[in-house]
């Protein structure tokens, strides 16, 4: 008999995550088939995306062989039925207050930064890039977490050593790098891009330094097609594209109207349903069939 949903506190709600505390030591991490797009929580939920999500990160969790704060399996008999699936047991920690992003290419902030002044975070690249270029070798980008609904600071290596020491800003900047790079390298063999993405760490309460959050899943990264890669040009989000052309080309809305997105048409829900779980069966191999929580 798995417990209802009700027993736990909620501690923590995000754009699309929530936070509950199962006991002193645990806390439970719920993923939502909320979607956002264009700094907006759409009425239109996407069905199946929080589970998707929640398989990538366990997958990734996995495949890492990283020291991580997952405290039980997808099917932890403490995760409540209205959650099986897109929820997690894990180990509370005292959270790193930094972002820990990592960029193998050139988009989003990191490119509005460079074309301002030649440089991310403050380190130098090359002359030249345009939206899209690779960053070879990837660098570390931290940024400082905002208050819900603003944008994180992008912040310097220096400034991170600063806030939290150099010996734990090195490993951070260390782990981050070698953690892309790996789950990079599983997504291009698949012929996926990942073109950044998000960590966060934790300390355990024996002083362990954890993985935490989510890991690698197209909310905390930026995840393109291989086959439509074109530094230059359009960049199509692998997950999220769909929603984006339909909102910008077909709906009627724009992203300057000021007001908040129509609801999505159901076959707009359906391709991106089918697209996260195309991410997911692609970069992992594995069936989201076999995922718990699917409608009996
Ligand atoms: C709603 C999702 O949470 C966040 O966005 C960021 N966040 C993580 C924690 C956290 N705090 C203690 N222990 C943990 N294992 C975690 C984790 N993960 C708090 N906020």
């Amino acid at each position: 008999m798995r417990p209802e949903l009700s027993e736990y506190t909620p501690i923590y709600s995000g754009k699309v995550r929530e936070l509950y505390e199962v006991d002193d030591e645990h806390l439970l991490l719920v993923a939502s088939d909320r979607i956002s797009a264009y700094d907006y929580i759409l009425d239109t939920p996407i069905p199946d995306k929080g589970r998707v999500l929640t398989a990538m990160s366990v997958f990734f969790f996995d495949a890492l062989g990283v020291p991580n704060h997952l405290a039980g399996p997808a099917d932890d008999p403490r995760i409540p039925d209205a959650v099986l699936g897109r929820a997690l047991v894990t180990r509370r920690l005292d959270m790193v207050p930094v972002e820990c992003v990592a960029r193998g290419y050139l988009t989003g902030s990191g490119l509005k930064e460079y074309r301002a002044n030649g440089e991310v975070c403050g380190v130098s690249l090359p002359a030249g890039l345009v939206d899209g270029s690779r960053i070879d070798p990837p660098i570390f980008t931290p940024a400082t977490k905002a208050a819900v609904g603003d944008h994180d600071e992008n912040v310097s290596f220096e400034r991170v050593a600063e806030d939290v020491g150099i010996e734990l800003a090195t490993r951070l900047r260390d782990l981050t790098l070698d953690v892309y790079a790996r789950g990079a390298d599983i997504a291009r063999e698949r012929g996926i891009i990942l073109a950044d993405t998000k960590f966060e760490f934790g300390r355990s309460s024996d002083g362990d330094l954890l993985l935490a959050d989510e890991v690698l899943t197209p909310d905390s990264s930026r995840y393109w097609d291989g086959a439509l890669y074109a530094p230059g040009s359009a960049l199509p989000s692998f997950d999220k594209q769909i929603v984006r052309d339909w909102l910008t080309k077909e709906s009627g809305w724009s992203t300057d109207s000021g007001t908040p997105p129509p609801p999505l048409p159901s076959d707009v829900v359906d391709r991106t349903r089918a697209r996260y779980i195309e991410a997911y069966e692609r970069i992992s191999g594995l069936s989201f069939d076999d995922w718990p929580g699917g409608a009996a």
